[in-house]
């Protein structure tokens, strides 16, 4: 147990899911790496984000996979979808809040539209999925890989980082989704940054905070989860703490070190395992996790104590088919 810790409400709409989905709820898979193989062209600064300009109904077929295959949490299309980013293509401010707008209405129709028909079905063994708005890191917006550095430079400030993220968090939260996913935090002064503006700008929708990893021990920033945990466990703004983005072997022990360091829920989405490299901006072949794999881990991280899981980059529909049909056979 840890001192100071505030813990989040108990009746929040992520408690009650991760309850009707018998403990342990089920995030959707990498969505950027689906886009891809429906043939979106991502290969750009903005990343997936490009798609909410060029080809939305990619969006929304992604989306609609995802929960067919059974995930209760749907991750919008605006981890790499800011303002500044939308500018630097000519886009203007409003056209900028407008699809940022649009990523959660996108997630939100799919949902909808999915819920609408399986209610109807006798026996089906779906929940109704929430909308977690996606908030990408600073090393997101950048596209240069430092999300899997947390190396920002010594003008990056947390004053720098909280302007970064106010916008778009109030312009996300104004879309109306049921969750706030801030994804691939990867240093201990952007969680900081997060955990104050949630405080400061009053959020009451339930949120996530997941770092990266990439030597399974600590933030990319070499600094400690025990560091970085502190500053979040004494937010009751924040319903829950994990990794997302990281691979699949590091995740056993990184669920340990959390659960001794925090009370909050514990959130699992790794990649597929390959390593992204950021300057090639490409999927470097190393161990890769087929479904399988996934279907044992899955279990095994749910035991440990996960209370959200699901994949990342790489990962597609069938793993987390994989993964849903796994956590509900056993619940
Ligand atoms: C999670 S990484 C694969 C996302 C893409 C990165 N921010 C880039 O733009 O290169
Ligand atoms: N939600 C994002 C995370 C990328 S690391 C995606 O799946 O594309
Ligand atoms: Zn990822």
């Amino acid at each position: 147990m840890v001192g100071m810790e505030k813990k989040a409400s108990s009746s929040s709409s992520l408690d009650d899911l991760i309850e009707k989905a018998g403990g342990c709820a089920v995030i959707d898979g990498g969505f950027a790496t689906r886009l891809e193989t429906h043939g979106a062209e991502i290969n750009d600064p903005l990343w997936s984000a490009l798609c909410l300009i060029k080809q939305p109904h990619l969006i929304k077929m992604v989306h609609l996979e995802y929960l067919e295959a059974g995930a209760d949490v749907l991750v919008t299309s605006s981890y790499q979808a800011t303002i500044p980013g939308f500018i630097s293509k000519g886009l203007s401010i409003e056209e900028g809040e407008s699809l940022l707008d649009k990523s959660v209405k996108l997630a939100v129709e799919a949902r909808d539209k999915f819920w609408d028909a399986i209610k109807k079905v006798p026996g089906h063994s779906y929940n109704r999925a929430l909308v977690a708005a996606s908030i990408g890191s600073y090393g997101a917006y950048l596209a240069d890989g430092s999300e899997y550095s947390g190396n920002y430079g010594p003008a990056v400030n947390l004053q720098k980082l909280k302007e970064f993220h106010r916008h778009r968090l109030q312009v996300l939260v104004e879309a109306g989704p049921d969750l706030l996913a801030f994804e691939t935090i990867p240093n201990k002064l952007e969680a900081q940054a997060c955990v104050e503006l949630l405080e400061e700008e009053n959020i009451n929708i339930p949120s996530w905070i997941c770092f990266s990893s990439v030597d399974g021990e600590n933030a990319p920033s070499g600094e400690s989860f025990n560091e970085c945990l502190e500053i979040i466990n004494k937010s009751n703004k924040v319903h829950a703490v994990g990794i997302n983005c990281a691979p699949p072997q590091f995740i056993e022990s990184l669920i340990s070190k959390f659960k001794e360091l925090s009370e909050k829920a514990i959130v699992i989405y790794p990649n597929s395992g390959e390593v992204w490299d950021g300057r090639a901006k490409k999927w470097l072949p190393s161990k890769c996790f087929g479904d399988d794999k996934f279907e044992l881990f899955a279990t095994r991280w749910r035991d440990l104590g996960a209370k959200l899981i699901g994949g990342c980059c790489r990962t597609t529909p069938s793993t987390i088919r994989a993964i849903s049909k796994v956590l509900k056979e056993s619940s």
